[in-house]
């Protein structure tokens, strides 16, 4: 029973007749080499009369309004348009095409002969001709030349027959911009539902901005009317002043900032109203605590230019990474030493620092100490130096470990379609429910991981990725890697941690492989004396016979 065509069907397919006539038409002003043909009827044979008819229309659609293009709106709704073409190209025009390649290379059709539909003055002039009306329905297809050379099987898969037009690419552009859009505003959407109105609202939007919320203390009985001086005024010092400043322990005027860098100088200044100096030797002077804040490659040339003007009984804190108390001491000729690792959430009173001392800084001393470092966050003291290193891999350098995997996540986010900024607060909100819940449960962090992870869910198969990557193992790695640095730069031996042996390390052999090993050292040498032997034996003979042809 014959299928009743529908109205588009019937245009498609009018339209259809009339680019094969102006394609069979193009075909004769063509160069003929091609001896094999394919009908129209061949290629509608076996499919959806419409589906052809719209590969045809696709060919003549810039001038015959379009048909094509209601059936494609059908056909492909805009949440397809990105993955499939304009035209789908049915398994029987792939096998008509790859036959005719197989059959006879075509040549290459020359361009505008090959879009004689597109082409309005062109099909005016060959109407004009009379050459439109004069070719029958059923002529051959010059148009599957034209894609067989211009598509070769190889490519059928991946380009359609015919390429988007242009109305197409504005159509695809158009669904394109409307999905986008509604992903911003869903985007939009969530961060207006994520903003809580029970007056937070204000200190959320200030955190965004960038500003640090410092958490306020007292001011501290200790530190009252000391003076505290940086020498070295860089990141680090920049977060242990705004902590200490910023949270009310101590007062602006107590701290002065010493640094080469006169933009850096009067940044500080604007910016906790504290003092500053590039004068290393005149801002020790007087110095209650001096603060050892440069790199600690840095450390001898402040050495030489304080020396003279430190006083004996300063408390020096240094807080480099890896540097000794012993070096110190040495290095700059004083005795009262702290050794602290703090880290650079300190800038929002959110540090947390170890620190040591050498047995000659006083009681007062290590309770200023204690004060100093507890003015930008908690402090852990450390009995043993060698500890200092460990905390320097783990806390000194953490949050930058840290800071890290937030960006992977953030970036994770982002490429699946979030705005940053939503991300952003996604992570970030994530990390700190996270730290808050492990710090106020005191929960073992496998016991808090296995209440996300539910059986066959989301969450073991993020684990399961991370496992493989051997996340554990990376962070463990990266520590220690960390670790040996801090000691390197202290002098000390590095060799230390998985896979590394210690220097001086005795290693228990078995017996008997010992005496193998001695045998075999002193075959060897045996054999290397006597090598040894026929050299200078070589070496007499020529000397010998140098002399007698010099006689
Ligand atoms: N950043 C961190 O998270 C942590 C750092 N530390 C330790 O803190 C110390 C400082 O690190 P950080 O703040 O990151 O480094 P920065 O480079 O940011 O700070 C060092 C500052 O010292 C200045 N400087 C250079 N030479 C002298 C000098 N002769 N006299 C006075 N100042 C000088 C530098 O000026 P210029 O730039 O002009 O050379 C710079 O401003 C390091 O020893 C580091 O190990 C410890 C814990 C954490
Ligand atoms: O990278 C560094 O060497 C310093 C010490 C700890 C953090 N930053």
């Amino acid at each position: 029973m014959a299928t009743p065509m529908t109205r588009t069907t019937r245009r498609a397919l009018s339209v259809s007749a009339q680019a094969s006539r102006a394609a069979a038409a193009a075909a004769q002003t063509a160069p003929r080499t091609r001896t094999k043909i394919i009908s129209p009827a061949t290629i509608m044979r076996g499919s959806s009369a419409a589906n052809k008819s719209s590969a045809a229309a696709m060919r003549v659609g810039r001038t015959s309004g379009r048909p094509d293009l209601r059936y494609h709106a059908a056909k492909f709704p805009p949440t397809e348009v990105m993955s499939r073409p304009p035209t789908a190209c049915t398994a029987r025009q792939m096998h008509t095409s790859t036959r005719f390649m197989r059959a006879e290379p075509a040549p290459a059709a020359p361009r505008n002969s090959s879009n004689t539909a597109g082409s309005a003055t062109k099909r005016a002039s060959l109407k004009a001709r009379g050459l439109l009306k004069q070719q029958p329905l059923a002529r051959p297809r010059p148009d599957m030349r034209y894609h067989a050379a211009k598509f070769p099987p190889s490519q059928m898969l991946s380009r359609p027959p015919t390429m988007p037009s242009a109305r197409f690419l504005h159509t695809t552009a158009c669904a394109l911009r409307r999905s986008r859009k509604t992903l911003q505003s869903a985007n939009a959407e969530a961060v207006v539902e994520e903003v809580p109105d029970d007056g937070k609202q204000a200190q959320n939007e200030q955190q965004s901005q960038g500003e640090e919320q410092v958490k306020q203390r007292q001011p501290s009985v200790a530190l009252k009317d000391k003076k505290i001086v940086f020498l070295g005024s860089g990141k680090m010092a920049e977060a242990m002043m705004g902590g200490m400043v910023n949270g009310g322990a101590v007062e602006a005027t107590q701290v002065t900032a010493c640094d080469p860098n006169a933009g850096r100088r009067t940044y500080l200044k604007d910016r906790f109203h504290i003092l500053t100096t590039a004068n290393n030797a005149s801002a020790a002077k007087g110095a209650d605590i001096l603060i050892l804040a440069v790199k600690p490659q840095t450390m001898a040339l402040v050495f030489d230019s304080i020396r003279d003007t430190i006083s004996k009984d300063c408390l020096v804190v240094s807080i480099a990474a890896g540097f000794t108390l012993s070096q110190i001491r040495e290095g700059l000729g004083v005795k009262r030493v702290v050794r602290a690792m703090p880290n650079t959430p300190a800038l929002i009173n959110e540090s947390i620092t170890s620190w040591t001392f050498t047995q000659e800084v006083s009681p007062e001393q290590r309770r200023q100490a204690k004060e100093l470092l507890s003015a930008f966050g908690a402090e852990v003291l450390l009995s043993d130096e060698r500890m200092l290193d460990m905390a320097t891999a783990l806390s000194g350098s953490g949050p930058a470990m840290c800071q890290l995997m937030f960006e992977a996540m953030i970036d994770a986010g982002v490429h699946m379609g979030f705005a940053r900024d939503v991300s952003r607060k996604l992570v970030l909100h994530t990390v700190r429910g996270a730290v808050n819940l492990a710090l106020a449960s005191g929960e073992h962090p496998s016991m808090l991981k296995n209440d996300i992870t539910s059986p066959g869910g989301t969450t073991a198969a993020a684990l399961y990725q991370l496992e493989r990557g051997g996340m554990r193992t990376v962070f463990s790695d990266a520590i220690w890697a960390a670790y040996r640095r801090s000691r390197e730069l202290g002098g000390l031996d590095s060799c230390i941690g998985p896979g590394r042996f210690q220097v001086g390390t005795q290693l228990e052999l078995p017996e008997e492989l010992v005496e193998n090993l001695q045998q075999a050292t002193e075959a060897i040498s045996a054999v290397k004396d006597e090598i040894a032997e026929l050299h200078s034996d070589d070496d007499s003979t020529t000397t010998a016979s140098n002399n007698k042809k010099q006689q």
